[in-house]
């Protein structure tokens, strides 16, 4: 019988995480939530709780919706609690090793012919792909953040990537009411490829003392009509995330134009990721963020 996906699990409970599990819930589809930090799972939880009650206030998700999403997702902390699932999309720290032992555990659980993906955001498909027992049912579903409010999703197929998979992925999408862009399987694919080199352009420059945070930041916002500053946005992609991506990037296509900027390295080894642990290029703990250069 063809696959028919109703049940989704979602593995990192994590920012990008809790935002996947939150709309594939409102979209009917059950879900399952993990990671490996029950706290974590916890927290995750109280975030869709919050931000489906933010769209309920602004009038784009109904209470009755609401509750009846909530009501679909449940939070499991082990891998085995995942084995009813028809697709699992994993959504765990940026280290290719993490999602390699993810993905070991997680065949042995699953049904033969579960899907599997990735939300990773730069880290090559094709390799995290044979390492599994299914290289043709895996594929990148790369969301953007925050999940519930951005519209894009990339669809990356790996070498061995089937159409089934593709064709199956492609209508999972839809039904969130994401529009996706397919993307062939290069480091970082189209929009980090292209993101991450701004963002750490913006650290080079941060750097030499071209501007300040807030100068830096304020300049493209209103100077390119950007939402959002480039290390404001670092700080909210996270920054060992953005480290993550433009060493994939360095080591992937081995071009000194991607080195990441010794900056951004310092940042992450004090510790301070960006708002996940409330300090980066901003400081987060006071009622307004402050710049920390
Ligand atoms: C790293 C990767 O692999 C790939 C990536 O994702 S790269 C990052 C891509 N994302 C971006 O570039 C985001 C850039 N920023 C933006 O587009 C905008 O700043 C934004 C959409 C995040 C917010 O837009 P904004 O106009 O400032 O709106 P803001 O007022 O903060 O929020 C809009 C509403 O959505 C709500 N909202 C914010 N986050 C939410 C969430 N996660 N869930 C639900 N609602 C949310 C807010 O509460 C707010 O509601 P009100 O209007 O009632 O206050
Ligand atoms: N941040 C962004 O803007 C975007 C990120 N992505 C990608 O999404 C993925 C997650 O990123 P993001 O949510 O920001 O990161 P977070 O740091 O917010 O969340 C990652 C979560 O994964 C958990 N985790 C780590 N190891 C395991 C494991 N073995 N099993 C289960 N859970 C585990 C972490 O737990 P703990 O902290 O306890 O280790 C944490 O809760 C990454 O691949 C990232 O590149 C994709 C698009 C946008």
């Amino acid at each position: 019988m063809p696959l028919e996906i109703k049940k989704v699990g979602v593995i990192g409970a994590g920012q990008m995480g809790n935002g996947i599990a939150h709309v594939c819930a409102l979209a009917g589809y059950d879900v399952m939530l993990n990671d490996a930090d029950p706290d974590r799972v916890r927290s995750g939880l109280a975030t869709i709780n919050g931000n489906m009650a933010k769209q309920v206030a602004k009038g784009t998700v109904t209470e009755e919706d609401r509750q009846q999403a909530l009501a679909r997702i449940s939070g499991v902390t082990t891998i085995d609690g995942l084995a009813e699932c028809d697709l699992v999309i994993e959504s765990a720290t940026e280290r290719e090793e993490v999602k390699r032992k993810i993905f070991s555990d997680l065949c042995a659980a699953l049904r033969p012919d579960a899907l599997l993906a990735s939300n990773t955001s730069s880290i090559s498909i094709t390799r995290l792909a044979a390492s599994t027992d299914r290289p043709e049912r895996f594929i990148g579903i790369h969301f953007m953040n925050p999940v519930p409010l951005m519209e894009l999703v990339e669809l990356v197929r790996g070498i061995a990537t089937d159409d089934d998979t593709f064709e199956l992925s492609k209508k999972f999408v839809t039904r969130l009411n994401k529009t996706y862009a397919v993307a062939e399987d290069f480091p970082a694919f189209i929009v980090n490829r292209i993101l991450l080199p701004m963002i750490n352009e913006a650290i080079y420059t941060l750097y030499e003392g071209v501007g300040s945070v807030d100068a830096i930041d304020r300049a493209m916002k209103l100077g390119a009509n950007h939402p959002m500053g480039p290390l404001q946005l670092a700080d909210f992609i996270g920054l060992d995330t953005c480290l993550a991506i433009m060493q994939v990037l360095h080591e992937g296509l081995a071009d000194s134009k991607y080195r990441p900027c010794p900056l951004l390295v310092k940042y992450v080894e004090a510790g301070w990721l960006g708002r996940k642990t409330q300090r980066g290029f901003y400081d987060y703990r006071g009622e307004k963020p402050v710049p920390t250069r």
